[in-house]
C-alpha cells in the first residue's frame, strides 16, 4: 500500500501530464511555470495592498494582526497548492483544500459583516466560534470523500457573490460596482478554467493542451486582487463609519495593468 506522502498517492490528478518535464515535478506549469507567477507575484501585490491599509492609517492593533493572520494563511496556500502538484500526494491533497478552507474560515470570522450573523448570533466573539467550530468540523469531514472537498470549496465563492450583490444594492458609488463587475469576469473565467481542466480534459489532451489548471491558479489569484480591497471597503464601511473610503487604482486608473487599493478620507473633527 503507498504512503500518504508517495507520489501520485492524491485521489485527483489534473490534467497536465505528469513528469514531462521534470522527473522531481509531477506537474510542472501546475507547480512552477504559471503557478509560481500568480502566487508568488500576485500574492505579494495582495500583501502589499493589504500593508497599505495598515501604513496609511491609524490602524488598531487588532486589525493589524487579523491581516498578518490572512498574509501567513495565503502564503501557506500557495505553498501547500505548489507541494501539492509537485507531489500530486495524499498529504499535498488535503494539505491544498485545507489550508484554503483556514484562510476562508480566518477571513469570514475577521470581515463578515455583522449584519448577515444568523439571528442566534449576538457578538463577532460568537461568530468566531461559530465558523471555528463548522471548520474544525469540515477538516474532519474532508478525509471522507477528499475529491468532493475542491467542489466544496467552489461552492463558498458562490456565498461570496451572493454577498457582493447583497451590498451592491446598498451602495451607489460607481468605482466599487466597476471593481466588483472585474473581480466577478477574473472568478468567472477561473472556475471556467478549472472546471475545463476536471470535466473536458480528454478533449485538451487531444488538441496536446492541457495546461487550464495552472491557468486557474493566476485567475484566481487575479480575482483576490480585486476581492481583497473589496472586502477592506466594506468592512471600513460598516466598522469605521466615521471614515469615508475609496477605491483607487495603482499607479493610475488609465493604466492597462493596475494594482486596486483602498484610502481613507480623514474622520471630520467631532466639536
Ligand atoms: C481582507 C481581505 C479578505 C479577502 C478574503 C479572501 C479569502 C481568500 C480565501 C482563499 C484563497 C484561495 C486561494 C486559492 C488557491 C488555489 C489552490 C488550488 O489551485 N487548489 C486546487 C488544487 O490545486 C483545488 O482544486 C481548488 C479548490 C477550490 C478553491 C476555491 C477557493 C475559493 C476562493 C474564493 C475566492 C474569491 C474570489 C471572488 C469570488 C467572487
Ligand atoms: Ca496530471
Ligand atoms: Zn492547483
Amino acid at each position: 500500500m503507498p504512503s500518504i506522502f508517495s507520489y501520485q498517492s492524491a485521489e485527483v490528478d489534473w490534467c497536465e501530464s505528469n513528469f514531462v518535464r521534470s522527473a522531481v515535478i509531477a506537474e510542472y506549469y501546475n507547480t512552477d511555470g504559471i503557478s509560481l507567477f500568480s502566487f508568488l507575484l500576485l500574492t505579494p501585490l495582495n500583501f502589499l495592498v493589504l500593508e497599505g491599509l495598515v501604513g496609511g492609517w491609524n490602524f488598531a492593533i487588532s486589525s493589524w494582526m487579523e491581516l498578518c493572520h490572512l498574509k501567513v494563511s495565503l502564503l501557506l496556500a500557495g505553498l501547500f497548492s505548489m507541494y501539492f502538484h509537485m507531489t500530486l500526494s495524499y498529504v499535498g491533497q488535503l494539505l491544498d483544500e485545507l489550508s484554503i478552507l483556514w484562510t476562508l474560515a480566518v477571513a469570514y470570522s475577521f470581515w463578515y459583516p455583522q449584519c448577515y450573523f444568523p439571528k442566534c448570533i449576538k457578538t463577532r466573539r460568537h461568530f468566531f466560534w461559530l465558523t471555528g467550530t463548522t471548520t474544525v468540523i469540515s477538516t474532519l469531514m474532508s478525509f471522507v470523500k477528499p475529491t468532493l472537498n475542491a467542489y466544496a470549496l467552489n461552492c463558498i465563492a458562490f456565498h461570496l457573490l451572493y454577498l457582493t450583490w447583497r451590498e451592491l444594492k446598498k451602495c451607489n458609488d460607481k468605482r466599487v460596482h466597476r471593481m466588483a463587475a472585474v473581480m466577478v469576469m477574473w472568478w468567472a473565467l477561473a472556475i471556467t478554467s478549472w472546471i475545463s481542466d476536471r470535466w473536458l480534459c480528454w478533449l485538451w489532451q487531444a488538441i496536446n493542451f492541457p495546461y487550464f489548471h495552472s491557468f486557474w491558479h493566476v485567475l484566481i489569484a487575479m480575482s483576490l486582487l480585486y476581492c481583497c480591497p473589496l472586502v477592506i471597503y466594506f468592512n471600513v464601511s460598516y466598522e469605521m463609519p466615521s471614515f469615508k473610503p475609496k477605491l483607487e487604482y495603482w499607479p493610475s486608473d488609465s493604466w492597462p495593468v493596475v494594482v486596486p487599493y483602498v484610502t481613507l478620507e480623514e474622520p471630520h473633527k467631532q466639536c
